[in-house]
């Protein structure tokens, strides 16, 4: 593949413009511009600054992309305090499923320290072939540290697709690598599919404040990136007499000079990966009013081992948390049963609860939307959901 920011030394007067335009110093200048491609992100501006016409960023596509010469599956293997996190195994199902209809390798990638004894793990979940940098130097993941040595493997590997989890660290490293790879990323897909014809990755995501679902291909860059969130693909089945290939790579210094350093990790009081393994999920709506109301709901839900969540209203009125928001701008969740209390049921919301198994709902208007996702309905005010709900629970207790 051809770098995409073309010169054209005919037209060129070598002015320099270009070079003074260019905000990420990928431009120097001898006699004429030399263009770092590491550097550059494709802004356009030494293309709007050349006044010559001499500079164009090539917009074709690749007339077979099929035929490229990129290859294999890949997942980000994600740890989260030693162990793999939940959404890696769920991008391994996904990738395994894919693999069956592309004819291409499942290949995991494992960043840490101390972390070797997971790739073992990751083949039982289906990957065929593990990469692994093993190092002191990626002890604390920072992303831009983290950029630097997955895209490094990358540019040596080729893969055709690399799927990462929509988590905190995902959401921010996969951003990072699709641009200094040049390539697109579809954020927070729903399902992932093989076209048959064309075999190019149909990454499928709301869209438009999930009015309707949009079809995302990439056929002139590679890798085709996607980010998934937790909770939504169904997990590999480990099968611990699978055999693949580890590969190791090492890391040197250079792969460690972020301009940020970690200082101490603080654990928050709300555990944000509680909530993607939660059977039963408590939310609360702006319904609820009042913070005394949603402490007592809160309490409650501890009481009976469920954990709260929140609509974004709730997170607004400053009765839940943030970091438990539910929705399509917060966690998408598949508990065994979420009970929305005071919550109306508004599409953005609806969007993160697709998975759960069941619904209850309890809302004061019969015309709610919320009524026409649930399974069970209550058709009373949160205050007196939640006397008679204490009410039962310990009586049952
Ligand atoms: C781009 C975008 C992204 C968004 N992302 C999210 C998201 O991720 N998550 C999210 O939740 N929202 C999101 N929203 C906001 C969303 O559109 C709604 O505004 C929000 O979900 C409404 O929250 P709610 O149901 O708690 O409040 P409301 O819509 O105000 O509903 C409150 C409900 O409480 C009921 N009620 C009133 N009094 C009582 C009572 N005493 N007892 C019981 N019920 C009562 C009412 O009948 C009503 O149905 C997003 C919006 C946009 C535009």
């Amino acid at each position: 593949m051809s770098f995409a920011l073309n010169l054209d030394k005919d037209l060129c007067i070598g002015c320099g413009i270009c070079s003074e335009s260019c905000a990420f110093g990928a431009i120097t200048m001898s006699d004429f511009p030399e263009i770092n491609e590491d550097s550059c992100r494709l802004c356009g501006s030494c293309v709007q600054a050349c006044a010559a016409g001499a500079l164009k960023i090539n917009k074709e596509q690749p007339k077979d992309s099929a035929a490229d010469n990129s290859k294999g599956i890949w997942v980000w293997a994600e740890v989260e305090n030693g162990q793999l996190a939940p959404v890696s195994i769920e991008l391994l199902g996904k990738a395994v499923e894919l693999s069956e209809n592309l004819a291409q390798p499942v290949e995991a990638v494992l960043i840490g320290d101390g972390v070797s004894g997971l790739a073992d793990d990751l083949i039982a979940y289906g990957a065929d072939c593990v990469h692994v940098v093993d190092s002191p130097l990626m002890a604390d993941f920072i992303d831009e540290n983290y950029t630097k040595v997955f895209e490094r493997l990358i540019r040596q590997n080729r893969p055709a697709i690399l799927l990462m989890g929509a988590t905190l660290l995902g959401r921010g490293l996969s951003a990072r690598l699709a641009s200094v790879l040049h390539t697109g990323l579809t954020a927070d897909c729903t399902e992932l599919e093989i076209d048959k014809e064309t075999k190019l990755l149909r990454q499928i995501r709301p869209a438009f404040g999930g009015n309707l679902m949009a079809t995302i291909i990439n056929p002139a860059h590679r890798p085709q990136m996607a980010s998934v969130r937790p909770g939504i693909m169904r997990p590999a089945v480990k099968d611990d007499s699978r055999r693949g290939r580890v590969v190791r790579y090492d890391c040197d210094e250079s792969m460690n000079d972020a301009r940020v350093r970690l200082i101490e990790t603080l654990s928050s009081e709300v555990k944000h990966s509680s909530l993607s393994n939660s059977k039963i999920i408590v939310a609360i709506g702006r319904g609820v009013k009042t913070r005394k109301c949603a402490d007592e709901i809160s309490a409650w839900a501890k009481s009976i081992g469920a954990s709260v969540a929140g609509s974004r209203a709730a997170v607004e009125m400053g009765l839940v948390d943030a970091s438990v928001q539910v929705g399509q701008t917060g966690h998408t969740v598949a508990p065994d049963l979420y009970v929305a209390i005071g919550i109306s049921g508004q599409i953005q919301h609806t969007a993160g609860i697709v998975g759960a198994k069941k619904i209850m709902a309890i809302n004061t208007d019969r015309q709610a939307p919320i009524f026409s996702v649930a399974d069970y309905g209550w058709n009373i005010s949160a205050e007196e959901a939640l006397a008679r709900l204490v009410d039962i629970t310990s009586v049952k207790a």
